[in-house]
C-alpha cells in the first residue's frame, strides 16, 4: 500500500468519526428544538413557531464564529438547512410564493426558509397576500425591487389594501442564462421568451448577440422555460431553477448586463417580529398635497440620524392618500429613537402605517 492510500484510509476513518459526531449533535439540536416547541405551546396554545429574529441571530453568530476553511456564507447556508429541518419538526411551515414553480421567487423562498419548508406557487402577487391573510399558509414571499429594473409596483400597491406585516427580507443575486431544449436548433433561434423584467436586465447582451430574434414577453421566467420545451426555434431567458425543472441546456451563462444584478424579496405574514439587533422598518405614509411635504416628512429622520435605505412614491388611489411614500430605514419600532421619529411623522402625515420591523437579510 502506498503512503497516499494509507493517508486516504486514515482520513476517511476520521471523516466517518466526525460524521458520527455531527449526526449526534444535529439530533441533539433537533431534540432541543422539539422541547422549545413544547415550551412555546405551554405558554400559548396559538404559539408562533417560526421566529425570524432568532433565526437571524443564530445565522449571524455562526458567521462571526466561523474561522474557515469554509466561507461564512457557506457555513450559514448549512446551518440554515439544519434550522429549517428543526423548525419543520416543531411545525411544518407553508410558504406561498409568486409562481409558477421554478421562479426566482421560489428560489428566494427556499433561500430564506430552507428546503424543509413547503413552498406553494401562486399565480399573482395579490394571491400570495390573500393566502397569507386567510391563514391558508403561514408566510408569503413576493419580489419588491430589482437593482437594475427598480421597484415592483404591484407589490407596493397591494400593501395599500392589506393589513399584512413584513416579517423579513431576502436578497437574491439574479443570474440569467440563455436556455434551449434538446430539440432546439441553436443556429436557428428566432424567438426568445422571458419575463419583461428579465429582458430589461439582459438588454445589452441581447442587442449584441441576438439583435434579430423576436423577444416575446411572458408572465414568468419559468413559463418561458416551459414554452421552449415544445419549439425548435426558440430559447428562453431564465435562472438555474427553471433550467433544472424543465431539463434545459444553458448555452450562455450569466447574461445579465450588470454583474451585481439582484432582487430583494419580502417575507409577509401575520406576526410582528421582535428586535434582532440589525433591523429594518418599512412604513407607508400619506402626505397632504402641499409645498414642502416631502421635506417635512424626511426632516425628523435626518434630525434623529436614522438611516433611510429606500423611498418610493406611488400615486394615491383614494382621496385621503394624496402622496403615498414607501420608506425603509434601519432600526426597529421598539427602539426609542425610532418610536420618537414615528410620533413626529404621525403629526405631519395624513396617514401612517408601519408595515413591519424585521431583521435585515443575513444570507
Ligand atoms: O428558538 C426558537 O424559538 C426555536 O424554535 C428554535 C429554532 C432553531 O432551530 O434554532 C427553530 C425555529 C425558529 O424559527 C428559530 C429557531
Amino acid at each position: 500500500m502506498s503512503d497516499s492510500s494509507i493517508n486516504l484510509d486514515e482520513l476517511r476513518q476520521r471523516i466517518d468519526q466526525l460524521d458520527g459526531d455531527i449526526l449526534r449533535l444535529i439530533s441533539e439540536r433537533a431534540d432541543c428544538a422539539q422541547k422549545v416547541a413544547h415550551v412555546k405551546l405551554a405558554h400559548d396554545k396559538d404559539a408562533v413557531f417560526y421566529r425570524p429574529e432568532r433565526e437571524a441571530q443564530v445565522l449571524r453568530r455562526i458567521m462571526s464564529l466561523n474561522q474557515g476553511p469554509l466561507d461564512s456564507e457557506e457555513m450559514a447556508r448549512l446551518f440554515r438547512e439544519i434550522m429549517s429541518a428543526c423548525l419543520a419538526l416543531e411545525q411544518p411551515i407553508k410558504v406561498a410564493y409568486l409562481g409558477p414553480e421554478g421562479t426566482f421567487t421560489q428560489q428566494a423562498a427556499l433561500k430564506h426558509f430552507g428546503e424543509s419548508a413547503i413552498s406553494l406557487p401562486m399565480a399573482a402577487i395579490d394571491e400570495v397576500f390573500r393566502e397569507v391573510e386567510a391563514g391558508a399558509v403561514n408566510y408569503g414571499v413576493v419580489p419588491v425591487e430589482n437593482s437594475t429594473e427598480g421597484v415592483v409596483n404591484h407589490t407596493l400597491d397591494t400593501f395599500m389594501d392589506s393589513s399584512i406585516h413584513i416579517c423579513g427580507e431576502v436578497v437574491l443575486r439574479i443570474h440569467h442564462h440563455l436556455l434551449i431544449s434538446d430539440t432546439t436548433r441553436r443556429d436557428k433561434i428566432s424567438r426568445i421568451y422571458s419575463h419583461p423584467q428579465s429582458f430589461g436586465q439582459c438588454r445589452k447582451w441581447l442587442d449584441a448577440h441576438y439583435p434579430h430574434a423576436e423577444r416575446v414577453p411572458v408572465s414568468s421566467n419559468a413559463e418561458a422555460a416551459k414554452l421552449v420545451k415544445t419549439e425548435w426555434h426558440s430559447a428562453a431567458i431564465a435562472g438555474d431553477m427553471a433550467a433544472k425543472l424543465y431539463g434545459l441546456e444553458r448555452i450562455a451563462d450569466k447574461i445579465e448586463d450588470r454583474p451585481d444584478n439582484s432582487t430583494r424579496f419580502l417575507i409577509i405574514g401575520n406576526q410582528q417580529v421582535p428586535m434582532a439587533g440589525e433591523d429594518k422598518t418599512s412604513i407607508v405614509v400619506a402626505m397632504r398635497n402641499q409645498p414642502g411635504a416631502l421635506h417635512d416628512l424626511l426632516e425628523p429622520f435626518h434630525r434623529h440620524k436614522i438611516d433611510l435605505t429606500r423611498i418610493e412614491t406611488r400615486p394615491s388611489r383614494t382621496g385621503v392618500w394624496n402622496y403615498v411614500f414607501f420608506i425603509d430605514f434601519k432600526g426597529h419600532v421598539d427602539e426609542p429613537r425610532v418610536a420618537a421619529v414615528l410620533e413626529e411623522v404621525k403629526l405631519r402625515a395624513s396617514e401612517l402605517r408601519v408595515l413591519g420591523s424585521y431583521p435585515q437579510g443575513v444570507l
